[in-house]
């Protein structure tokens, strides 16, 4: 009997505490500051922080290493290879120099050549900037052609004429520019010229020329005169993956520059060094003695490869009086003739190499990164005629 009693009394205790809890959470549930908080916003947010969200709860640690630390690097632009440049600048150095191959075939295919139509060919090539000299051969050997063959007909004319201007050219010059290691030290280039003819960006093409065929390029800014030069060389480099060594004091020694370049090339297994000079007038024979210093302080380092004269094709019989006084003082190994794309005065590339006996091995045809292309006669002669 009492265990049927203490079987009562348990359930009903059971019961009673069951009802308890049940009233105890309903009431609990329907007090306002016990409600449920919302679902949280899903975890991936891809429009990026806003305002609203700077003072959100700290992101779990999955979601920080997804973000990148360091803005990404700039991409680097790849240069146009250096075989393809000639050919696609040709229309634009035919362009500018259609008035001299048009008078000149107008002239030679004419019909009758007397001595005056011969007289105007040879006004024609010297205006041209080809010199007098080369213009009197060329118009000589046309003459003795045409008698001996007895004909005028523009087809063959262009055909000779087309001959002797790339034998005046000389086909023959060796056109390349050093740009390899050599007894396991890099090439070292100097670049020079006077003021604006283009120096600094021609470096700034030239390297990218360099990288197009995978070299390890350095530049050196000794161009200590102009304060921008040294950072409009650096962004040139910068844009290729080429480093360039300078001095950040404005007016430092150009010489001691060049040096550190070259240093800092050997030392880094550089293929070539290349280094861009201040703009200076041939007859300022202070900085002409400056020029001097800068090769003589390099060769203490290293012997120098290629000094290229960078001329200005526009300032024609000017440039190749510049050109003589630079051969004087530093060993003048290359032209480049810059802005051709701008002159009607192509004969000044037989010009400026028959007077200096130094091939133009770069040829500048515009403002744009790759408008700089190896001189090649053949194309460069072609593109006159066009
Ligand atoms: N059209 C054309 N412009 C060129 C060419 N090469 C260079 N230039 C322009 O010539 C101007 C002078 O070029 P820079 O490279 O600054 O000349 P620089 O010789 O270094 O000048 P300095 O250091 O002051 O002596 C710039 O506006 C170039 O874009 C070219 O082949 N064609």
């Amino acid at each position: 009997m009492d265990s049927v009693l203490d079987f009562l009394y348990s359930v009903w205790g059971i019961a009673v505490v069951v009802g308890v809890l049940v009233v105890g959470l309903i009431v609990g549930l329907m007090r306002p500051g016990r409600r449920r908080p919302p679902a949280p916003p899903p975890d991936v947010d891809v429009r990026g922080p806003g305002p609203a969200d700077t003072a959100a709860p700290e992101a779990p640690p999955h979601d920080a290493a997804a973000q990148p630390s360091t803005p990404p690097a700039p991409t680097l632009e790849r240069p146009e290879r250096a075989g393809r440049r000639m050919q696609r600048l040709r229309a634009r150095l035919a362009r500018s120099n259609t008035a001299f191959g048009r008078s000149l075939l107008a002239l030679l295919g004419g019909g009758k050549l007397d001595e005056e139509a011969w007289e105007d060919v040879e006004d024609t090539l010297i205006a041209s900037d080809l010199g007098v000299e080369a213009a009197t051969q060329l118009v000589d050997k046309l003459k003795q052609r045409v008698s001996a063959e007895g004909t005028t007909d523009e087809e063959t004319m262009r055909g000779w004429l087309r001959e002797d201007l790339i034998e005046l050219i000389d086909p023959s010059m060796d056109r390349r520019i050093s740009s390899r290691r050599l007894e396991d030290r890099p090439a070292v280039l100097l670049v020079v010229g006077v003021n604006g003819t283009g120096k600094t960006t021609t470096v700034g093409k030239l390297a990218r020329v360099m990288v197009a065929e995978e070299r390890k390029v350095l530049l050196g800014a000794a161009d200590t005169f102009r304060a921008a030069a040294a950072d409009q060389l650096q962004t040139w480099g910068a844009r290729v993956g080429v480093d360039t060594i300078r001095s950040d004091k404005e007016g430092a020694d150009p010489a001691a520059v060049a040096f550190d370049a070259v240093k800092a090339g050997q030392e880094s297994d550089a293929d070539v060094v290349i280094i861009d000079t201040a703009g200076r007038l041939h007859n300022k024979a202070n900085l002409m003695d400056e020029l001097g210093k800068i090769k003589r302080v390099i060769e203490k380092r290293s012997p120098i490869d290629e000094v290229l004269l960078v001329l200005d094709a526009t300032t024609g019989q000017n440039g190749l009086k510049q050109a003589e006084v630079f051969a004087q003082v530093v060993n003048v190994t290359g032209i480049v003739l810059t802005k051709l794309d701008g002159t009607a005065k192509g004969g000044i590339v037989v010009g400026v190499q028959r007077q200096l006996g130094v091939p133009v091995k770069l040829v500048g045809l515009g403002e744009g990164p790759d408008d700089l292309a190896p001189f090649d006669p053949a194309t460069f002669v072609d593109a006159l005629l066009d």
